[in-house]
Formats: C-alpha cells, structure tokens, sequence
C-alpha cells in the first residue's frame, strides 16, 4: 500500500471557467494533480458569482466553491503581453493544459494546441466545447441545460402529463469534464510509453450522446420506432414492466427488476398481470402496480421485495441518504477550509489502496497563487 497519490507531482494549467473544465480538474486535484487555475484578474472565474445560491461560502458561489477545490489561482489578464509571458514559462514546465472556453478564443489568446505544443512538445491539451470544434453548432454559447435541451434528453425525460423535463443536475458539464479526465489521463499514460503529448477534446454534445448510448443503440436498431414521453419513459423508454417509479401509502418506491409472477403473487394481482407480457403489455402491468402500491407504506413494501429479491428501492431525499450511514460508512464526506474558509462536501468517487483520497484544501482565494507567474512552479 503506498501514501502517494497517483497523479502527484503533475502540473495542470487550467484555463478552464464554469463546470465542465474545472470538474475535469477537480478529478485530477484529487488524484494528486498541482491545479493551477487560470482566473481573469478582478473578476476571478464567473462561476465564483454566476451561480449565487441562497448559501454562499466566503461571500462565493457554494457551486464555485464545490467544483474548485483543491486547487490554486493565479488572477492574470489573457490579452495582457507580460501576462501572456508568465503563463508561457508556466506552460513550459506544466503537463497538461485545460480549457472549456468557445472554439477559436484559445488560438485567439495565443494559447491554441498548436501553439502550447511549440513552447512544450510533450504537453497534454484538453479541451471542452458545447457542440465540438466544427459542424453547424460550433458558434453557439455550450450550457448546461442548453445541450440537454438539443441532446434529445429533455425530450425524452419526463412522465406522461409533464413537459420536457431535464434533468435537474448539470450532467452534461460533469460527463463532459469525467470524459476529458479520463482522455487526458489517456494520454498521459500514452506519453509516458511513447514520451509524445497529444490533443484530446469532447463536448457537452458528445457527452450526452454517451449518455444515451443504451437508448440510441436501441433507436437506431429498431426501425425508428421512436419512443414517446410516457409513464414508461419517466424511468427508461425501452425496458420491461415493471421498470418503474411507483406511488405507496407514504412515499414511493422504484421497481427495477423482478420475476412478475412473484411480483405479482406479493401485490395480490396474482389473477391480474402474473401472466401479461412484460413487453407488450407493459402499460396494464404498471398501471395494475400502481394501483395496489397505493394501499401500503413504503416500509411494508421494501420488507416483501426484499425478502423476495424484488430488485427495489424507497425514493429517498439527501437528508434520508445521510441518516442511512451509507456515505459516513465510505467516507465519501469531507470538511475542507482554507483560512477562515470552512466547508463541508463531498470527496473523489474512488478508493485507492483502501484509502479514498481527501482534498487538502478549499478553493482558492483569486489570485492566491500569483507569486508563480514571477517565481515558476
Ligand atoms: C460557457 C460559454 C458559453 C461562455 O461563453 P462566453 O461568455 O462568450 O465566454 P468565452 O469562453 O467565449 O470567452 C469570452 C472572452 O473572454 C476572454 N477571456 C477569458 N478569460 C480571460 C482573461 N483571463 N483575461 C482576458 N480575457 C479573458 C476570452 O478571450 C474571450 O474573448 P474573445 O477572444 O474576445 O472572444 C463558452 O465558454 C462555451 O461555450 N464553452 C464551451 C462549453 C463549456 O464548457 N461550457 C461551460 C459549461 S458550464 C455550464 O453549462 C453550467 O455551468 O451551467
């Protein structure tokens, strides 16, 4: 078992600003990266403000504060010369360099792949756009909620009385940022075979695509028979009864997976749905389940599923998750600060020699870091 973290020692200039970038930074911090992140001076990464929610940290957005830490800042002006200067001595020794800005401002800025491999050869350059570097979406602002409104995941999301639905958590900036981790950390490896850098780059779009891979591969293979927003498809557009969200006494309670003729001898609907067809008559299944989940609680349930391994499951709220000792048990939770600076979040999703890393630290202060635009790493 060793203490040292798999990525220490290696240099990221992050360029990046909102979500997707610095999520992918995020990953690498907490595996042990040196993050650098590149802030406008004044005005630091907009995110720091742009997502004010009721409960701030530091006078910050907690949002900023969540995907930042771990990290150091250096508060620089991109079209400033002596600016420019420091961040190429900084390129010259760093790793990888990482950036979610729209296509063209990079190359504007002078700091383009091309250009950062001409200062160092072997660096690794990730990049993160809305809709890809070229095609007919390249010039439009990549959000959030935006790919997710073209990506097809609005529309198919959602119960049969709702409208587009999305889904309520940033999932394309998060795939997007965990896919150029993982291309970047790719890469590195490739370098350290071959001693050659590389170019890897993925968008909002692409992520999403990924997302619905399950669902594409089935759209494209299944004569265009095109799923429509229903109770089936608030849970999955293609899967079998009883693949669904339910209603109880008290709560509600979502079936994956279970032989129906259990299922159906447990909820007293042994003479109902015990033999319909889980595909095609999938409609009357669920709607024959809904009306029987009704007349007991949640616990009742969740006491007969599991002894009858009904793969099932009570919809819980965070502050159910929490009193569970799930997440206490795997010490996914973390208190963090930095100065004055206190907080309570989250940690990276992975174990590594028993051990689940910590951050050291809470985002960072504007410019905390300036001294290495002077002094180098
Ligand atoms: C998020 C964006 C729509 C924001 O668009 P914009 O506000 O127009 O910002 P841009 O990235 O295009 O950059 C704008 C300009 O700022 C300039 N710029 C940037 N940093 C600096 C500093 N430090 N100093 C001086 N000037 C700077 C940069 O050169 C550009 O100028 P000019 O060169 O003069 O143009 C876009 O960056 C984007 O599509 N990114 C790719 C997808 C992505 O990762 N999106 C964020 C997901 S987060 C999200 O969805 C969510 O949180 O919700």
């Amino acid at each position: 078992m060793s203490d040292i973290l798999p990525l220490e020692g290696l240099k990221v200039l992050d360029f990046s600003q909102f979500l997707a970038g610095p999520y992918c930074a995020l990953k690498l911090a907490d595996l042990g990266a040196d993050v650098v992140k590149v802030e406008r001076a004044g005005m630091g990464d907009l995110s720091r403000y742009l997502y004010l929610t009721d409960t701030k940290i530091a006078g910050e957005s907690t949002i900023f504060h969540a995907i930042n830490r771990n990290k150091r800042s250096v508060a620089v002006n991109l079209k400033s010369d002596d600016d420019k200067a420091a961040l190429r001595a900084l390129i010259a020794e760093a790793d990888v360099v990482l950036q979610n800005f729209r296509p063209g401002v990079m190359e504007r800025l002078g700091f383009g792949y091309e250009a950062v491999r001409a200062i160092n050869p072997k660096i690794v350059y990730g990049t993160v756009t809305g809709y890809g570097s070229d095609g007919p979406w390249v010039d439009l602002p990549g959000q959030d909620l935006l790919a997710q409104a073209r990506a097809g995941v609005m529309w198919l999301s959602g119960g049969a009385n709702d409208g587009p639905t999305p889904m309520g958590l940033p999932v394309a900036d998060v795939l997007a940022g965990a896919a150029l981790a993982h291309g970047i950390l790719a890469l590195l490896f490739r370098r350290e075979r071959h001693g050659i850098g590389g170019y890897v780059e993925t968008s909002l779009i692409e992520s999403l695509a990924d997302l619905q891979f399950e669902l594409l591969t089935t759209w494209f293979n299944d004569g265009g028979r095109t799923p429509k927003r229903s109770a089936n498809n608030a849970a999955h557009a293609y899967l079998a009864a009883p693949y669904g969200v339910y209603e109880t006494a008290d709560g509600h309670i979502a079936i994956a997976m279970g032989k129906l003729d259990i299922l159906a001898e447990l909820t007293g609907l042994a003479s109902e749905i015990a033999t319909l067809d889980t595909f095609t008559q999938r409609d009357e299944i669920k709607a024959g389940l809904a009306e029987r989940l009704q007349t007991q609680g949640n616990a009742a349930w969740m006491e007969a599923f599991v002894a009858a391994d009904i793969w099932a499951a009570p919809i819980m709220n965070w502050q159910d998750l929490m009193d569970s000792g799930v997440l206490e048990t795997l010490d996914m939770v973390q208190e963090i600060s930095r100065g004055d600076v206190k907080m309570r979040t989250t940690k990276l999703p992975l174990r590594i020699d028993g051990i689940r890393p910590a951050s050291s630290t809470a985002a960072p202060e504007l410019g905390d870091a300036n001294h290495i635009l002077t002094q180098g790493w």
